[in-house]
């Protein structure tokens, strides 16, 4: 097992990586000060395989669970789905002190988080990520929300959990579409902070698409440590942050653009970061042929790097003109300068973003 330590403070906190952690959640919660009543929140997949697992591990612990399941997918990551649980934890009159444990992939995290960041005005959030991306990212660094109809994760706060329990043992029942979509998120972190580890994805892809546990254990660990590191350095995002969006600015538009049902968030990311490769080497920023190491590790992971046609460039501008980067109205991309480092860049010139989006069709 192995713990990565997140220094924020009060807020602070640790996420465990290794195998049989599930049944050990009740043990985990014990020693937080909690009182007995928890909101279990997963969706039907994950609640069918792995629900009962984590109600027993809470119930031997002493723990009294309230599931609730809400629908599968991004686009119930929403408010009238948030509303249903506010409902469900007044019923059940959860208190302050009552934990709110999120069992699944990103999307049941990042609501069942806002749920806790706001209920109550906040009750103890507890990550069990069961994706790979939700172990690599989403369970970790604090940010909660849901999407507005139009725009990605508009409705937010800022709530870190109070633990990260990741049981890489789960990851064995991901459809291999859902692990493609987590090592964009992989990827992402050596581009934007590791050139090292850049490398050993580059060497290791296929034992990690093959779920190889200790080169998953490895990934999971790196990438948690990165973002550990960058979260630590600025937790609200108020500059720094911002890299761990790489390929997330067209990537949220793709998203929100295709009503949240096209592209998993992976899928959405991988395009962007193609994307925003392609645009540092049109500024004069990038070497074209890192750019061509970064686009074929994408490719190799069976992930996407050309835009579905029937976007049209303006919608996918004005979908990126919405981004929450944006200041007083300027573009702004994450984009690399080498492999292991990127620079936030404001005021990118639409024309060159138009036409290096052109070049994205396929
Ligand atoms: N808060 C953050 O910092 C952050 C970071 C990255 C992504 N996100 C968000 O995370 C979401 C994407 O998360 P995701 O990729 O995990 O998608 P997801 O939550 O939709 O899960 C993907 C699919 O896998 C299924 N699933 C989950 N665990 C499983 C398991 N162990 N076995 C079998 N099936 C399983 C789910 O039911 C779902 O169908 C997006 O909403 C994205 O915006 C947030
Ligand atoms: O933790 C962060 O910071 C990230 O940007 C991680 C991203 O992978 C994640 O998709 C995040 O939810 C995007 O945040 P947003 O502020 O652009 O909505
Ligand atoms: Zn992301």
């Amino acid at each position: 097992m192995q713990e990565v330590y997140i220094d924020l403070g009060a807020r602070s906190y640790s996420i465990y990586i290794g195998t049989g952690l599930l049944p050990r959640l009740g043990e985990y919660l014990k020693v937080l000060k909690l009182t007995p009543r928890v909101l279990l929140v997963t969706n039907p997949v994950v609640g069918s395989l792995y629900g009962a697992a984590a109600e027993t591990a809470l119930g031997d612990a002493g723990f009294e669970v309230i599931r609730a399941e809400i629908p599968d997918g991004e686009e119930y990551k929403s408010l009238a789905t948030a509303e249903k649980l506010y409902d469900l934890a007044y019923t059940r009159e959860l208190d302050r002190r009552s934990p709110v444990v999120a069992l699944g992939g990103g999307v049941v995290g990042d609501l069942a988080g806002f749920v806790a960041a706001t209920y109550l005005r906040g009750v103890p959030f507890i990550q069990v990520p069961t994706t790979l991306l939700a172990q690599v990212d989403s369970s970790v660094g604090g940010k909660v929300a849901v999407n507005h109809p139009r725009g990605k994760n508009i409705i937010g706060a800022f709530y870190q959990p109070r633990l990260v329990l990741a049981d890489l043992d789960v990851l064995k029942t991901l459809d291999p579409r859902e692990v493609r979509a987590g090592l964009a998120e992989v990827i992402k972190y050596g581009v934007i902070a590791d050139q090292a580890f850049f490398t050993w994805l580059e060497e290791n892809l296929e034992r990690l698409l093959a779920l190889e546990a200790r080169a998953l254990a490895h990934a999971v660990a790196a990438s948690c440590r990165i973002k550990a590191r960058v979260v630590q350095e600025d937790e609200t995002e108020q500059g720094r942050r911002a890299i761990l969006n790489f390929g997330h600015t067209l990537g949220h538009a793709l998203e929100a653009l295709t009503g949240y049902t096209a592209y998993r968030h992976g899928e959405a990311v991988a395009t962007g970061m193609a994307a925003a490769a392609r645009l540092a080497v049109a500024l004069g920023m990038f070497p074209e042929g890192d750019a061509a190491r970064v686009i074929n590790l994408i490719r190799r992971a069976g992930l996407p790097v050309e835009i579905t046609p029937e976007l049209s460039t303006g919608d996918l501008l004005a979908s990126m003109r919405r981004d929450k980067k944006v200041l007083a109205g300027r573009l702004t991309f994450v984009l690399p300068v080498e492999i292991g480092r990127v620079e936030i860049v404001r005021d990118v010139p639409e024309e060159t973003v138009g036409r290096v989006l052109h070049l994205c069709y396929n």
